[in-house]
């Protein structure tokens, strides 16, 4: 029976760059499980890559053909942007392993729907001030920069990944991304064992 490896951890800790690397990684041989968004495209960001960039329309379409598994709303400056899963025939767990990103509280959906031995976690940790210099790095990088969502999101992950949520969600093991490809490795080796 193959495992769904769920990526977890607060803004900017550096979640996309791993689940890349853990993606590109032929020995683990993991097929990417991608989420839906609602909310924009940044300039780095691919369609069908980090998200499926969908519109609200869409999301109501599954909705109704009751394929969401979870799904989170978030009210931003810019409007509410919706994150969900959905089961869109992309996990055939007799076939093959799977790699994905989300958070504490879809990882908890995620287990509910495939069972608890199908679910494994990855949790991501950067010390709190070094990940809001990456943030803003980011941030600083994009066209349109957006200081504002980006200091919402840091506050909100404070709440969002609190100790007792992440001891709630049965996470034990957390993976520090201070050198990237250390990081990365370890969470290789993790997974190979
Ligand atoms: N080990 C590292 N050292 C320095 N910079 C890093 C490291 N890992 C990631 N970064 C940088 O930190 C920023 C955040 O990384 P990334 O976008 O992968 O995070 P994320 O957890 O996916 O964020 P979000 O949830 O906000 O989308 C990026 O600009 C990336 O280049």
């Amino acid at each position: 029976m193959g495992k769904i490896f769920y990526i977890m951890g607060k803004s900017a800790s550096g979640k996309d760059h791993i689940y890349a690397r853990l993606a590109a990684h032929e020995e683990l041989g993991l097929k990417k499980l991608v989420l839906y968004t609602t909310r924009p495209i940044r300039a780095e960001e691919e369609d069908g890559k980090q998200y499926y960039f969908v519109d609200d329309k869409k999301l109501k379409e599954f909705q109704e053909k009751g394929c969401v598994i979870e799904a989170r709303a978030y009210h931003t400056v810019h409007g509410i942007w919706t994150y969900f899963t959905a089961d869109d025939g992309q996990v055939n767990l007799d076939a093959s392993d799977y790699l994905g990103i989300g958070t504490l509280e879809s990882y908890v959906k995620m287990r509910e729907y495939y069972g608890e031995e199908a679910l494994c976690p990855i949790y991501i940790e950067v010390e709190d001030g070094e990940r809001l210099a990456r943030a803003l790095n980011r941030e600083r990088s994009q066209k349109t920069p957006r200081y504002e969502e980006m200091c919402r999101r840091f506050l909100a992950d404070q709440e969002d990944f609190s100790e007792e949520k992440i001891a709630a969600a049965g996470i034990k093991k957390r993976f520090q991304n201070i050198d990237l490809e250390k990081c990365v490795e370890e969470i290789a080796q993790y997974i190979k064992g």
